[in-house]
């Protein structure tokens, strides 16, 4: 029998006054699975977190954590790690007795110095909030989410505002709670982070799920691209689509498409100059959801 999701959310929608940002949305993100909730701008992901992490109620439809309504803060707060987009740290605290004031009210337990140092703090250990850049700040946001290594951590655009040394960082300290066997749930707009690292993705578009599956599933529906300019006086290529001297080739067969035009180049001389060739990425998935 599949062990039951650690999330699972059920036809559920979301509204502001007479706006509907979340309608009838269903996903589940399984025990250990990296699941990525991506979309547009607008297109209702925070929202949907926040009914996920207890901060906002549902207009209609059902959300489980563990089991477990997301709003008995007992049950679930122990167990899941949030990163917001927007946290609420007293400026007066240190960033250690912020570590451990949220850490403590976690329910979780954790060596202090030990989560600072996943996070890069430890030499802003006694640096008061107020004076911490915001990528810094950011760093504290993760520090207290992954306080005491909980089973499900949530990461709403974590590296927004961190410099590469931060984001590399952070990937790693989650790849170790991966390792140990945390759940994790991420929304960004860095979408290359998300095709590195979900196992599964779902794209939202205007409040619904639009599609969903592995990067793989997302990407193999649309054509991969042969792209290259030809120099001038050239004789024209075996395929079709020059536009301003650039050819564009939209193919689902790229390795044949491309033995045949290298084949073409050889026996004819031709330079493929700014030859690029590549499977569809999620960014060309993304492009395509407004011509849906
Ligand atoms: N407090 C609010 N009152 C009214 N409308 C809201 C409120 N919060 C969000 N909305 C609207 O609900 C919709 C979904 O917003 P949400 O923040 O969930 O989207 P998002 O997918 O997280 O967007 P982004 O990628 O831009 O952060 C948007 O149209 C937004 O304007």
């Amino acid at each position: 029998m599949p062990a039951s999701p650690v999330i699972d959310v059920e036809r559920l929608s979301v509204t502001y006054g007479d706006f509907t940002a979340v309608r009838d949305l269903s996903f589940h993100v399984r025990r250990g699975e990296f699941y990525a909730l991506l979309g547009t701008n607008g297109a209702g992901k925070t929202s949907t977190l926040e009914v996920v992490e207890g901060h906002r109620r549902a207009a209609s439809g059902a959300v489980r954590i563990f089991g477990e309504s997301p709003r008995d803060r007992r049950a679930v707060r122990p167990r899941m790690g949030v990163m917001l987009q927007e946290s609420g740290f007293s400026p007066d605290l240190t960033v250690r007795e912020s570590v451990g004031l949220i850490g403590a009210l976690s329910g979780r337990s954790d060596d202090v110095d030990r989560v600072l140092g996943i996070a890069g703090l430890t030499r802003k250990a006694g640096t008061r909030v107020s004076q911490l850049s915001g990528g810094e700040k950011r760093r504290l946001d993760f520090a207290t989410a992954v306080y005491g290594g909980p089973e499900l951590v949530i990461l709403d655009e974590p590296t927004t505002g961190l410099d590469i040394q931060s984001r590399d960082a952070l990937w790693a300290a989650v790849d170790r709670l991966r390792d140990e066997g945390s759940t994790i749930v991420l929304t960004t707009h860095y979408l290359e982070e998300a095709q590195q690292r979900a196992d599964r993705i779902g794209l939202m578009h205007e409040g619904a799920l639009h599609r969903e599956g592995t990067v793989a599933e997302l990407t193999q529906a649309l054509p991969s691209l042969i792209s290259f300019v030809l120099p001038p006086g050239a004789p024209e290529p075996p395929t079709v689509g020059a536009l301003n001297g650039a050819f564009h080739i939209e193919t689902f067969s790229l390795q044949d498409d491309l033995y045949r035009l290298l084949g073409w180049a050889h026996d004819t001389g031709v330079e493929l100059r700014e030859l690029q060739a590549g499977p569809t990425r999620l960014d060309d998935v993304f492009r395509a959801i407004g011509r849906a």
